[in-house]
């Protein structure tokens, strides 16, 4: 079962990132109320780090039990640990490092100085999918780029095409730096709730070929079973 697209407009990047930010805590808030645990899986590129910036800055933050919450990520750049490229890095400074999260909660992708390939970074973080019994993702956010990729499943690249894994390694990605390791797209289908986040006028063509259905691009193919909810800004709807 796959929820259908809903569509929430906001008036500009800002309030894209001020918007989600409430919803993921709310979201967090409500799956605490049902669950034991909530996974929830971040995003780098703009928008998602600027939601996790107002998700710390949020009285709400402050009604979450974070030692029942664990932070997963839908992709990383293959680069040594502490590189300002590594969106684990990102969201430690918008937000991971602000709140009590014990370490074994966060749950990062592995770095190139930690790895002797982006293959067994990729295997390792399976291992780790696997270690916590392959959660369906509570909430799952996703930036989107201008050429429709989502995490690092690109447009005519082979790991959107990657089945049977949770976690894939990326080579030659288009957008630097080219290794990196992904979800797959099964992985990301397994979430309750999928939140593709973009703004600005660079997007406005992907995002009315995504939202016309044009499986050519990731960002058509992802779904929540609960949930699946595109939260943008009105440049970037402004072709649909
Ligand atoms: O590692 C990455 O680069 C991101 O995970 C990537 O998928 C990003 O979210 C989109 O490219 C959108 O980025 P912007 O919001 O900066 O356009």
């Amino acid at each position: 079962m796959t929820a259908p697209t809903r569509v929430v407009v906001h008036t500009d990047a800002g309030a894209v990132a001020e918007a989600t930010a409430a919803r993921l805590l709310l979201a967090i808030i409500d799956t605490l109320t049902v669950q034991d645990r909530a996974d929830v899986v971040l995003t780098g590129g703009t928008v998602g780090i600027a939601t996790l910036e107002s998700a710390a800055a949020s009285p709400l933050a402050r009604q979450i039990d974070w030692t029942s919450v664990h932070a997963w990520w839908g992709d990383e750049r293959f680069v040594p640990a502490g590189d300002p490229d590594r969106n684990e890095g990102q969201a430690q400074a918008a937000l991971l490092g602000s709140l009590p999260l014990p370490e074994e909660n966060i749950h990062r992708m592995g770095a190139s100085d930690a790895f002797g390939s982006v293959e067994e970074a990729a295997t390792a973080y399976a291992d780790q999918i696997a270690s916590a019994g392959v959660p369906a993702w509570d909430v799952l956010m996703l930036g989107m780029g201008p050429d429709g990729h989502v995490a690092s499943l690109f447009p005519g690249h082979p790991g959107y095409e990657v089945r049977g894994v949770e976690a894939l390694p990326v080579h030659d990605s288009p957008k630097p730096p080219p290794t990196r390791v992904s979800l797959s797209l099964e992985s990301i289908r397994r979430a309750k709730r999928v939140w593709v986040v973009a703004a600005g006028a660079a997007k406005a063509d992907v995002v009315a070929r995504a939202l016309h259905g044009d499986l050519s691009l990731p960002a058509a193919a992802v779904r929540g079973s609960a949930e699946t909810l595109w939260l943008v800004d009105a440049e970037a709807v402004a072709k649909v």
